[in-house]
Formats: C-alpha cells, sequence, structure tokens
C-alpha cells in the first residue's frame, strides 16, 4: 500500500505536509545564531478593508491578510450580549439551531467593524482586528507557542539567567522572566534551592501542580534498582522523553540532585525541536513521516510491590496540521513498544526518518551538557526538550518531580506571557 494511500487512511482530512503552502521553515526567520518564530501582530500592516460575498464564504482583505470566513462560523461567533456572555467568556448561542445555509441579508464595514444582518434581523458585529487575528490564514502565519530553536552554542550564547530562590519565591517578575526563558528555550533553572525534597517541591508550587504517577508525587530516588527500570541503575541513559507510553506524556520534568559522591552522572540536554527542524529543512518527507504515523510506547514494571502496564499511542512528532508548528515530540527508543500497526513497506520508510531524527540529535553541537549540583533545580519542558544522563560512581540522589503542563501554562498567562 502506498504512504500516501496509509496516510490517507489514517488522516484523510489532513493535507500531506508537503502541499501546505507556507511550509514552517519558511516562517522562521534567521538573526545570526538565533531562530525564531514569527509573532503574528494584530496591528495591521494596511487599514484598507475590501470584502466580497462569496457563494459560501465572505471573503476580507485586511491588514495584508485575504481572509474567508464561512457564513454559518460567521453567524456562530457572534459576540452579541444574547448570543455569548462576556462575563464567562462562554456561548449562549445553540449552535444547533443555526440554519447551516445561513447567508447574511445586509453586509458592511466601516473603518473598524464588520457588521452583518442575518435574515431574522438579528445583527453581528465584528471588529476587523479580532477577525484577523482569529481567521485560519492569520493562525497559519502565528506561531501558537513563540520559540526560539536551540544548539549548544545558541543556548550558550543566549546566556540566559538563572532565576534565585529568593526572589522566585515572592517576586512575580521572576517568575515570569524565568517562564519567559522556560517557554521559549523549553528548559530553565533557579539556583539557591535548599538541598531538600521539602524546597523543591515548594519551587515547584510557583509554576504549576504536580502531576502524581506511579513514580509518586514528589521522588528522591538512587541507583537502587527499586523500581523495574534504567533510571534506577547507575547505567548512561541516552536522550529520550519521559513517560513516553501515557496517552498524555508529562508535560514537565523537574530535576534537583541532593547529593552526588562519586564521578559522571552528567545530565545532557536536547532540543528536540531544533532536531526536528533539521529533519524537516532536509528530508520533509522523513518529517511527515514521523508526524503522520502512530507508534506505542510501553512501560511494563514487574518488581515486587510495583505492577504497572502502561501503552501511550502517538506519532513521534506531533504538530498542529493547519501550521506543522511540533508541539510534542515523543521520543525514547527504551520504552518504544512493538511495531504491528503499519505495513512493512512504510515500516522501512519510518525507520529511515527516525534514522534521520536520532543522528540529528546525537550531533555533538546539539548537545549541552550540565552536573547538576545540590541547590540547582532544573525544569524540563519534557514535551520537547530530551534528556539523558552519563553512566557515574558513588551514591546518587535525585530528587524531583512532573508537573502538569496546562497549569504551568495558565500561570505563565496569567503573568501576561504568550504560552
Ligand atoms: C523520573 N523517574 C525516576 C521517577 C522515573 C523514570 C521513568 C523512566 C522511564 N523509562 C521513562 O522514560 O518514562
Ligand atoms: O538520573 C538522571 O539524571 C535522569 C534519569 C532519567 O532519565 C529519569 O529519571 O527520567
Ligand atoms: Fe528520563
Amino acid at each position: 500500500m502506498s504512504l500516501a494511500r496509509v496516510f490517507f487512511r489514517l488522516h484523510g482530512y489532513l493535507q500531506p505536509i508537503s502541499k501546505i503552502q507556507a511550509p514552517l521553515v519558511s516562517r522562521l526567520i534567521r538573526t545570526q545564531n538565533e531562530v525564531r518564530y514569527w509573532q503574528y501582530t494584530a496591528a495591521p500592516q494596511s487599514t484598507s478593508c475590501h470584502w466580497q460575498l462569496q457563494e459560501e464564504c465572505l471573503e476580507l482583505s485586511y491588514g495584508g491578510l485575504v481572509m474567508h470566513f464561512d457564513y454559518v462560523w460567521l453567524r456562530d461567533h457572534c459576540r452579541s450580549a444574547s448570543c455569548y456572555n462576556s462575563k464567562t467568556n462562554q456561548r449562549n448561542l445553540d449552535t444547533s439551531h443555526v440554519e447551516l445555509n445561513i447567508c447574511p441579508a445586509n453586509t458592511r464595514v466601516d473603518d473598524e467593524n464588520l457588521f452583518l444582518t442575518w435574515p431574522d434581523g438579528h445583527v453581528t458585529k465584528y471588529s476587523l482586528s479580532w477577525l484577523a487575528q482569529n481567521s485560519y490564514e492569520g493562525q497559519k502565519q502565528s506561531a501558537m507557542q513563540p520559540r526560539i530553536i536551540w544548539n549548544s552554542d545558541i543556548y550558550a550564547n543566549a546566556k540566559v539567567p538563572s532565576a534565585n530562590w529568593d526572589k522566585f519565591m515572592t517576586c512575580d517578575d521572576e517568575l515570569k522572566k524565568f517562564l519567559r526563558n522556560f517557554l521559549l528555550y523549553g528548559i530553565a533553572f533557579v539556583e539557591g534551592v535548599p538541598p531538600t525534597v521539602e524546597a523543591t517541591e515548594t519551587v515547584t508550587q510557583r509554576v504549576s501542580l504536580i502531576r502524581e504517577t506511579m513514580y509518586g508525587k514528589m521522588w528522591n530516588f538512587t541507583s537502587d534498582f527499586s523500581r523495574g527500570d534504567t533510571a534506577y541503575t547507575k547505567l548512561a541513559l541516552d536522550r529520550h522523553t519521559d513517560t513516553s507510553y501515557f496517552q498524555e506524556p508529562c508535560g514537565i520534568q523537574v530535576f534537583h540532585c541532593l547529593k552526588h559522591e562519586g564521578t559522571g552522572g552528567r545530565t545532557l540536554l536536547v532540543d528536540g525541536f531544533y532536531s526536528a527542524d533539521q529533519v524537516l529543512q532536509k528530508t520533509p518527507d522523513n518529517f511527515e513521516l514521523l508526524a503522520r504515523v502512530p507508534i506505542k510506547h510501553e512501560y511494563i514494571e514487574n518488581v515486587s510491590d510495583h505492577r504497572n502496564h502502561m501503552i501511550g499511542i502517538g506519532p513521534v512528532l506531533n504538530v498542529y496540521p493547519w501550521n506543522n508548528e511540533v508541539f510534542m515530540i515523543r521520543y525514547n527508543n527504551y520504552d518504544r513498544a512493538v511495531i504491528n500497526t503499519i505495513p512493512h513497506d512504510v515500516v522501512k520508510r519510518w525507520y529511515v526518518a527516525h534514522r534521520e531524527l536520532t543522528t540529528e540529535m546525537r550531533k555533538p553541537e546539539n548537545e549541552l551538557w550540565v552536573k547538576l549540583k545540590p541547590g540547582k533545580v532544573l525544569f524540563i519542558d519534557n514535551w520537547r526538550v530530551m534528556h539523558g544522563r552519563e553512566s557515574f560512581t558513588g551514591l546518587r540522589q535525585l530528587c524531583g518531580c512532573y508537573l502538569t503542563r496546562d497549569d504551568a501554562l495558565n500561570t505563565a498567562r496569567s503573568l501576561g506571557l504568550q504560552a
């Protein structure tokens, strides 16, 4: 079976990535060493507005964008008091009562607004800038999550400061700076934290809620083989994301090394979004395969008190279909399960694509190595940045937890950040 047909069956509603008009690459602006996503600004470049009623949609040209709004959509999103409760930000309108082939009886535009009168006399008013911000065409050009993708040089040159424990706990501005860096780079540090599990928990509560898993809430582990996983040994671990075997992998991972009396044990960090972007630029077909083919990850634990069987299914690269922006990477070769849902010819091509991504991720120039010390707490975006570790000797005690992603983004938004 051809790949195209497999895609059609699995994701018939999606356009092939190669056919999407504005590929991800063209939406990146490169400045010196830095790669940054566009931020769409609502401010229109030109305030002139043209509109045209087409058979199925209203075409609106405004602020340098040509936008298309379906009539049902325009009726459904009406912000009038009877259709929308602006106190609760919830829809009042019962969408099921809207005639699917509805068409405005009258249309008018002034300097700032579009006015539509519907056949029953109801009037909808949209500000043109609101329409520009909320149009499909506008969204296609903007990033959901502005970010700076990095290799080790880019990260080192950015000289991203760590937050300071005292300030972090008391000053919202320090928290905001920390979260801005975390959103941009997918990693951030707090220094000067007392080397205890309690203080580590306290520091995380500024950011989000703990995501309890079968490993507990806060964990504090050594190489004692207490659980059925290589993390609980002294062995090196290649770069990976954690909990790839959850339907929704944990959003954030927190590490605080409370003690290490021995050698080795450095932490490896790699920006998975940077590697994915390299694949997209070099071999878009491989990017597409990694974004389309669902893969299983599995955690089977069978040691004394701990019996767990977790399965998570999803592509290695999770992308928003309208703009190809990668929002989550599921990459863990240890926990990847049997591949049995893909025909053999596609399997081979998937392995080729996976190999290319792995090659990018393993390039030494993409690796950031840090030695975690007591007092230095590391937050990792587990949907983006891979972590690994060097083998070590001696007693090494690592504490930390997972955090819920929604609540971290909620904190960021409450401080005025785009998240
Ligand atoms: C972090 N902590 C030690 C609690 C758990 C480690 C989980 C390791 C697992 N192979 C995974 O990648 O998800
Ligand atoms: O020991 C470490 O530094 C990290 C181990 C690991 O990958 C994990 O706990 O998720
Ligand atoms: Fe891990």
